[in-house]
């Protein structure tokens, strides 16, 4: 498959029409398509947007909507010719040939095919002694054509060579029928092709497409099979985005656009079209570091030897210490500079195994996640380190100990620490704005699979979680979001990040902890009552869950999660202690909501206790 042009739809970025173009270049696109409310309110003249986008070597490879077109009593046709003969005026001026006309959507439309096929030929007919041509796309919410298979009955009928077909993949793939048959389409009649991919969501779909609309690999539709179908018929014309989407008309439009070219580039791997380097196997965490400085740095020893970790290493050349227990590793850093608060702490990099750093970065790059500078004295590993949407730093490493040159040893591991083994997991709580940028990356840049997702009730309002994982679940990561930030008063700081570090025996754990003077959460009574209707549990089995705080999850399948967690330290960093049985995949999502209202128990005696 030769390379297909990428293209944009202004639609997709926030600001003004100058912005977006500039946007939609600096990301690499080849071209847009330039929606007519972006030209109604520019000051630029549609010659000077024209020689704008020549400059910035982009080209207008649509123009859109035309609306309400077909389906009209003859008065009203001519009416719409003249309005037509209007617009291709100004797409004379822009330099493009090709108008998306869009299924009417008007209560007065006319249900007659015959009707609507000789309408469209008349405008593909004016269209035609222009030079021009129209491309007709069923709206999922049309009056009366609202499918692929009806929109192409149709173009078919008109048979006018100037007429063909504008695919939008949410159109088609948001309704019942089936995609298969586009694959038949007449070479040459799919005049452009819209991708957008979407949650599955149960709701009205006009609403679904102007609001939920995300870029491919954000959602959960098929692209790869939708764009291999459109490809099929023949379809060389670019590959262009729109995505009406409440989120990225407001965010910065550099970063949208880079966040889209991402997932047409990963799109296009999926297709076999520009490969990417593969996605070399990733196999466990190696560390999690964490920004402290003078008041969080301690804290967060404290929790740490409460449960059983040991300072076993001191940076060679920064105020970085490594802290261990088994194959547990936390590096506190109090020389990131990062915007936080004094007294905060943060979760600033994690480091995970790769098969092959250089191709892991060489496929982060191809993916518009260059590589970051870091500044390395001598004797420091050579780690490959790239960019989190968050800002997050992810350390690429050989194997699980070349970074440990980094550090001189201070002390050994306890052999009687608490029985922690490995970190389990990550808890990411991710920025709203960036929560689907995010994803993508985690799936496209490191190749990790997108297992769970779910909503979860907490005490400060509803949150998502989404979970990224390696096959082996070696290596996962929990992403969470609140659904909806709006007003003050509940603190930014109900966005924790925290590890999780597993034990084969959780009650020895929580044991060693006491013994060790560590502190885990303390869970409310009625969760334990709750636990007894849930799962039939014995009672003496629930007083031992109960004495310890530790939470308790079962599948359909009778694996059982067991789990604990600490206080808050640094203001937004916790530590969660896990033991799974029987295969238990999750992450304990319904626990979540319990213990955030520990958390903010905790939080509101300690303001009580403490009156400032
Ligand atoms: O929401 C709309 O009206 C609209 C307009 C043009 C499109 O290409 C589209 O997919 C939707
Ligand atoms: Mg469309």
């Amino acid at each position: 498959m030769s390379s297909l042009r990428r293209a944009m739809a202004t639609v997709c970025v926030s600001g003004a029409l100058d912005e977006k173009i500039a946007a939609a270049a600096a990301a690499g696109f080849d071209g847009i398509e330039l929606f007519e409310n972006d030209l109604l309110v520019s000051p630029w003249s549609p010659a000077e947007v024209r020689a704008r986008c020549a400059d910035l070597g982009l080209t207008i490879d649509l123009y859109q909507p035309f609306r309400d077109f077909e389906g009209v009593k003859p008065e009203q046709l001519a009416a719409n010719l003249a309005r037509a003969e209007h617009k291709f005026d100004v797409m004379a001026a822009l330099g493009t040939d090709l108008v998306l006309v869009c299924s009417s959507v008007s209560p007065a439309t006319i249900d007659d095919d015959d009707l609507a096929a000789e309408q469209l030929a008349l405008l593909a007919e004016r269209a035609q002694a222009r030079g021009m041509r129209i491309a007709y796309e069923a709206l999922a919410w049309g009056r009366n054509v609202s499918t692929w298979d009806h929109s192409w009955r149709i173009v078919q009928r008109a048979g006018h060579p100037a007429l063909g077909l504008c695919l939008d993949s949410f159109h088609v793939l948001s309704r019942e029928v089936s995609p298969d048959g586009i694959s038949g389409i007449t070479d040459g009649k799919v005049f452009f092709l819209q991708l957008a991919d979407a949650p599955r969501l149960g709701m009205d779909v006009l609403q679904w497409s102007r609001h939920h609309r995300l870029f491919p690999g954000q959602g959960d539709f098929d692209l790869t099979g939708f764009v291999r179908r459109v490809l099929d018929t023949g379809y060389a014309g670019p590959l262009s985005l729109e995505v009406f989407n409440d989120v990225f008309r407001q965010a910065d439009p550099v970063r949208t656009a880079v966040d889209a070219m991402r997932s047409l580039i990963a799109l296009e791997d999926g297709i076999g079209g520009r490969p990417l380097p593969a996605a070399p196997a990733l196999s466990v965490h190696a560390f999690t570091e964490f920004a402290v400085d003078g008041r969080s740095g301690p804290a967060l020893q404290d929790a740490l030897r409460g449960l059983g970790f040991a300072h076993t290493g001191q940076h060679r050349s920064k105020p970085v210490q490594l802290w261990e227990q088994g194959a547990c590793r936390v590096v506190l850093n109090s020389a990131v500079v990062r915007p936080q608060a004094a007294g905060t702490a943060a979760l600033s990099a994690f480091a995970l195994t790769s098969a092959d750093p250089d191709k892991s970065r060489a496929r982060a790059e191809a993916l518009l996640a260059p590589e970051l500078p870091r500044a390395r004295g001598p004797h420091e590993a050579d780690l490959t380190a790239i960019a989190a949407p968050d800002g997050t730093s992810i350390f690429l490493s050989r194997d699980d100990n070349d970074w440990r040159a980094d550090f001189l040893p201070t002390g050994p591991v306890l052999t009687d620490g608490a029985g922690l083994t490995r970190t389990d997991h990550l808890g990411l709580a991710q920025p709203f704005d960036h929560f689907d940028e995010a994803g993508l990356f985690y799936h496209s840049v490191l190749g990790l699979t997108h297992s769970t997702s779910g909503e979860f009730a907490a005490p400060l309002g509803l949150m998502r979680s989404r979970a990224f994982t390696t096959p082996d679940r070696g290596i996962r990561l929990a992403l969470t979001v609140a659904l909806l930030r709006r007003g003050d008063w509940a603190p930014a700081v109900a966005d924790p990040q925290h590890v999780a570090f597993a034990t084969d025996d959780i009650f020895a754990t929580a044991a060693a902890i006491d013994r060790l003077g560590g502190t885990t959460l303390q869970v409310s009574n009625n969760y334990y009552d709750d636990l007894i209707a849930r799962f039939a549990l014995p009672g003496n089995e629930v007083d031992r869950l109960r004495r310890h705080g530790i939470l308790y999850d079962r599948d359909p399948d009778g694996g059982e999660l067991l789990h604990m967690y600490t206080p808050v330290y640094g203001g937004r960093v916790f530590f969660e202690i896990l033991q799974r049985r029987g295969g238990h995949d999750g992450f304990g999502e319904l626990n979540a909501p319990v213990r955030m209202a520990a958390h903010r128990h905790l939080r509101l005696s300690a303001a009580r206790e403490l009156p400032r």
